[in-house]
């Protein structure tokens, strides 16, 4: 199977989510003894890979899961391989005394100390070539007997557990799409089945897939599908939504075929409707699975506090509670589900959000099931099942708490570093949803199709309407990146549109929370008037901070940075001067040159696209950005993003992004920002470059004029040699990255050992740009 085989075409995502919860667990995972079912002391040997939608097998872990007496702690010896295929031994202790206990204590040791092989339970073969099997890249794991998983977003994690008799289960949690549950399709069916179940070298186990949605419209949408496939096994998967949230999704859920094989279990308004005892909550079952014993009970909770992927992290004000029981029925054979109902608030406010795949913190506290809420009868049957439930709990917990999970889990955020709040939705297969917005649309549309700035900017994929609102449909520019360090530059002199500066004129609107925002920053800055006021109108506002920051000296300033495993920051209010700015960049990039390097060959690149582009010169762009991501791989690109406030220009008009604006001839310095982007970058880039690569002391008299170096993009060297102390100073008059301006200057002190046929060491300490003024 090729990776697209597994991509699910057909329906539109769902959009207005905040934060989805999903959760799959099939019943099939055994103990080393497959007929039993799952004792609480049994041992059992899973494995796990973990794959991303474009079936790149990011990582997988075997381990030995060994319960070592009554309950207290159970040890999981692993071993894990990631995607580079390195290996890794590592053991995994867990205090599991208290199952309802969320905070559960888990050491581990690491690579260095390898599992002895003596201590490692046996049946390994079968697990091993089914490992093999997932983890070969083909993704084959993505279609159980043609029930495709929506693998959209190279985020999406996969986890397969493979018992040691060959059976795999699947166990897919984290904060994910609403498009990423399984969603049947019918058609592949029987070939990918086959194929599968042909590797497999044994029929596909039944599975149980609980999908359970959290969305911001404050409802749990637990709703299930059970389907027969053609070798009766059976499928759970997510069916519906009991809101408008799910939307056209659900159409084309709800348009698959039902019948008799299809049994559909609840109703549409989320009143579950159990086939067997009319129950409420999510019932269906594996029954082959159940005559089997192999599982009894298991329980899922959602999360109480859940961080919603595209709220804010700062000023998270999520509540969420929900919870959601599964246990078995045993006369029926049914799994059974209870949901109760589901609060959040959600934070609209301007500030960083972050999406997390795996979000396994809050699925700890899956494992605090709570009886609250329920409506079912299964409390009893709960309860009676909860020793083998607890299995579950504890094979939950070793695969969640592992370091390879845990690893994982910092894999994939999805930052939002600068902008409105709420303005993005996760999009399908690798793209995100903005915020309608008809210039912005217009000037991407327009990109793509401009075969010489197509590359710099996310490739526009239409637009698409969810609930009544429409969406700007984006490449996500973060997909190939592992963990990536991220960097919004908003560029240009000027932040504000000549429109909104003439409607201030013409009818001043005072803003409260701009006058809030700018006392935080500069308490003194507003004047008497705004004070009693307490508002400022939105020019006064964009204008203090372009002067507060390096937009108007620079030509861009810095939104907010954030490095691969901290936290966003957006705290460069006030980061104005070359020297403060270089700081910010040096601390971006962490001295990596490789990075440097491509980030100055990338943006040279771009800027000879825009100067030769007729778009670019005919639109005026304000507040448009430049995002910059690497990652630890050496990865690293710039595009060019947000064009909400990029205008067309009346035909008869041109910019050259580099004059002086004057109110009206709409200048915006988008190329002088650049030009001295570039420049901060090459500054670095030369402060990093040793000079005494470049000077033998013997090379130089007493005073000298060395000749231009290539390599330190110098016109001219000046160097004085003082004879009697081993200083020299060097002043570099580099090319101007302002290149219409004045030029920047460069004086660099450089101290000199005091061996005057060694090279001149060391640093360059003193480095200083001077800043041309507008
Ligand atoms: O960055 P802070 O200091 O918070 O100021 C913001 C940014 O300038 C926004 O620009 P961008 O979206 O380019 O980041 C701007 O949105 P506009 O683009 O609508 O001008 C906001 O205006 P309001 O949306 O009016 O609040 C303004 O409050
Ligand atoms: N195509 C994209 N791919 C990945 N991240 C993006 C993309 N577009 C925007 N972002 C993220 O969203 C943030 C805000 O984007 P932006 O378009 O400036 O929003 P706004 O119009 O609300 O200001 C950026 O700083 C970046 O982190």
């Amino acid at each position: 199977m090729t990776s697209k085989d597994i991509q699910t075409t057909g329906y539109t995502p769902l959009h207005n989510y905040k934060s989805v919860h999903c959760v799959a667990l099939n019943a099939a995972i055994t103990p080393n003894k497959p007929t039993e079912p799952l004792q609480s002391n049994g041992d059992c040997h899973i494995a796990v890979t973990l794959h991303s939608c474009n079936t790149k097998v990011l990582c997988s872990q075997e381990a030995d899961v060994s319960n070592d007496g009554p309950e207290l702690h159970s040890t999981a010896l692993c071993t894990s391989t990631n995607a580079e295929g390195v290996t890794q031994n590592y053991s995994t202790t867990q205090n599991i005394a208290d199952q309802d206990n969320t905070d559960c204590e888990t050491t581990s040791s690491l690579s260095g100390q390898p599992v002895p092989d003596h201590e490692r339970h046996k049946k390994r073969t079968k697990s091993d070539s089914v490992l093999n099997t997932f983890g070969d890249s083909s993704g084959s794991h993505c279609q159980l007997r043609g029930k495709r998983k929506a693998c959209r977003g190279s985020s999406i994690p996969t986890l397969i557990l493979s018992d040691s008799t060959g059976r795999d289960s699947c166990l897919f949690e984290g904060n994910l799409s609403p498009d990423l549950l399984l969603f049947p399709e019918s058609e592949e069916l029987q070939s990918d089945t086959s194929h599968l179940n042909g590797r497999l070298e044994s029929p596909v186990p039944s599975y149980t897939y609980l999908g359970i949605c959290l969305n911001e419209h404050q409802n749990i949408n637990s709703d299930t599908d059970l389907t027969n496939s053609a070798n009766g096994h059976q499928l759970l998967s997510p069916r519906r939504s009991c809101d408008s949230a799910y939307g056209s999704c659900m159409e084309s859920v709800n348009s698959m075929p039902q019948d008799d094989n299809h049994p559909i279990l609840f109703s549409d308004n989320d009143t579950a409707m159990d086939n067997e005892d009319n129950s409420t909550g999510i019932s269906a079952s594996s029954q082959e699975e159940l005559s089997h014993g192999s599982i009894s009970s298991l329980s899922l909770c959602l999360p109480h506090r859940s961080v919603s992927p595209f709220s804010s992290s700062s000023s998270l004000a999520s509540d969420v509670t929900t919870d959601a029981q599964v246990s078995t029925d045993e006369s029926s054979g049914n799994l059974l589900v209870e949901g109760d109902s589901v609060s959040r608030k959600s934070s609209f406010s301007r500030n960083f959000s972050l999406r997390s795949s795996l979000s396994f913190e809050e699925s700890e506290e899956d494992f605090a099931s709570s009886e609250d809420g329920s409506t079912h009868s299964t409390v009893s049957r709960r309860n009676s099942k909860a020793k083998a439930q607890s299995s579950w709990t504890k094979i939950r917990r070793m695969v969640i708490w592992s370091p390879f999970m845990q690893s994982f889990k910092k894999k994939y955020p999805w930052v939002q570093l600068a902008g409105h709040a709420g303005n993005f939705q996760p999009g399908d297969e690798g793209c995100i949803l903005k915020k309608f917005c008809e210039r912005e649309a217009d000037c991407l549309r327009s990109i793509s199709d401009d075969p010489v700035l197509r590359n710099f900017a996310p490739t526009f994929h239409g637009i698409v309407e969810c609930s009544a609102e429409k969406y700007t449909r984006m490449q996500d520019l973060l997909l190939p990146f592992d963990c990536p360090s991220l960097m919004d530059c908003k560029m240009g002199i000027r932040t504000y549109l000549e429109d909104e500066l003439v409607l201030a004129k013409v009818k001043p609107r005072m803003r409260h929370d701009m006058y809030q925002k700018m006392v935080e920053i500069s308490p003194d800055e507003p004047t008497d008037e705004e004070k009693e006021l307490r508002a400022v109108t939105k020019p006064r506002y964009m204008q203090w901070r372009e002067h507060v920051t390096s937009t108007s000296n620079l030509g861009f300033r810095i939104e907010g940075i954030k490095k691969s495993n901290n936290d966003p920051s957006k705290d460069y209010k006030l980061t104005k001067s070359v020297e403060q700015v270089t700081v910010a960049f040096k601390y971006f990039i962490d001295d990596n040159i490789d990075v440097l390097e491509k980030y100055i060959e990338r943006l040279k690149e771009m800027r000879e696209a825009l100067e030769s582009s007729d778009f670019f010169h005919r639109h005026e762009a304000i507040g448009s950005s430049l995002l910059f991501v690497h990652d630890s791989s050496g990865l690293a690109n710039v595009w060019m993003i947000d064009f909400g406030k990029t205008s067309r220009l009346p035909e008869d008009q041109t910019l050259d992004h580099r004059s002086q604006w004057i109110e009206g001839n709409r200048e915006d310095g988008y190329l002088f920002g650049m030009d001295n982007v570039i420049g901060v970058f090459e500054g670095i880039r030369d402060s990093m470059k040793p000079l005494h690569s470049l000077f033998l002391l013997s090379d130089l008299d007493s005073e000298q004029n060395v000749s231009s170096q290539d390599n330190v993009n110098c016109n001219d060297v000046t160097a004085t040699y003082n004879n009697v102390t081993p200083q020299i100073n060097i002043t570099v008059t580099s090319p101007s990255p302002v290149t219409s301006r004045k030029p920047l200057c460069r004086q660099q002190s450089v101290n000199a050992r005091a061996d005057p046929d060694d090279v001149i060491s060391n640093d360059v300490d003193a480095l200083s740009l001077s800043e041309r003024t507008l």
